[in-house]
């Protein structure tokens, strides 16, 4: 395992106890699922701890198209011969490494059939196309994400398949540790960091009223990078803030008379 201060590590804000779960997870063998909203740290959390723990990592996007071949793998045409080529969960079996399924809830039906009997005691991966039933070795891990927010009725994780992950919650982070982060990332020093976290907080009480969500640390970031950049704050909050976060006029409205009370 790797000094959690190694340069070559992913840099990562802890926000609790969830290295010490993912370790520890990852030690007996569980699968983890991160509940959360959009970009609050989940993938550079597993990015992290995928080097902190030396593991090969294997990140998929999941969308509405993504079948159980897209993961397994699929025969391919290659110079006139079929040739078998595994897909990136195969590869994370065959290497012990982390495959890491982002937005599960979006991908096809059939995917849940393939992680069942790799998410429970059998740890197994079976490839009906080429006959293979693969132990999952040690080291392997199966970490999933998903984002309560903006679930609709049709795409829920099923029971059968949420209890067999071990739950962390993610929100945003605390303010002090939000401020951190965004200066860090983008280079802009803490006081300027510390108004965009403070307007964070405001634009994230109203989500839910009239935005499906809070603004993400991942746009502080980037409006931060514009300001640390030389641009304007005002038009850094457009473009990174009030655009991203709403089409309609009168929210976008709302948002530019709350960055005027913050930085009134
Ligand atoms: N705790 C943290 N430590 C360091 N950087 C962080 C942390 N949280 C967020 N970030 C920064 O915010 C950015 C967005 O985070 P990330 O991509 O991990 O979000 P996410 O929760 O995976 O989002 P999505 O669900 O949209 O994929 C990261 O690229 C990183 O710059």
């Amino acid at each position: 395992m790797k000094d959690v201060h190694s340069p070559d590590l992913p840099v990562y804000t802890p926000q609790s106890d969830e290295c010490e779960v993912f370790e520890t997870a990852h030690a007996n063998g569980l699968p983890l699922l991160l509940k959360g909203p959009t970009g609050c740290g989940k993938t550079r959390f597993v990015e992290h701890m995928a080097a902190r723990l030396g593991r090969p990592l294997y990140t998929v996007a999941c969308h509405d198209d993504l079948s159980a071949a897209d993961l397994i793998g699929r025969y391919l045409l290659k110079g006139g011969e079929t040739v078998w080529v595994d897909g990136p969960l195969t590869r994370a079996v065959r290497e012990g490494g982390i495959c890491y399924l982002d937005e599960v809830v979006e991908a096809r039906k059939d995917v849940t059939v393939v992680l069942h009997p790799l998410t429970d005691d059998r740890r197994r991966l079976v490839i009906d196309r080429t006959g293979e039933d693969l132990p999952a070795p040690e080291g392997f891990m199966l970490v999933a994400s998903y984002n309560p927010g903006y679930q609709n009725i049709l795409k829920k994780l099923k029971p059968s398949t949420r209890q067999r992950f071990l739950s962390i919650g993610f929100d945003f982070p605390q303010p002090d540790t939000e401020i951190g982060i965004v200066a860090a990332e983008s280079g802009l020093d803490r006081a300027r960091a510390g108004a965009l976290v403070r307007l964070a907080g405001h634009i994230r009480t109203l989500s839910g009223m009239d935005l499906e969500e809070g603004v993400s640390t991942r746009l502080l970031i980037y409006a931060a990078s514009l300001i640390a950049g030389g641009m304007k704050v005002e038009r850094a909050l457009e473009a990174a803030v009030i655009e991203p976060l709403s089409d309609e006029a009168d929210v976008q409205q709302a948002l530019r008379d709350l960055a005027a009370s913050v930085y009134g």
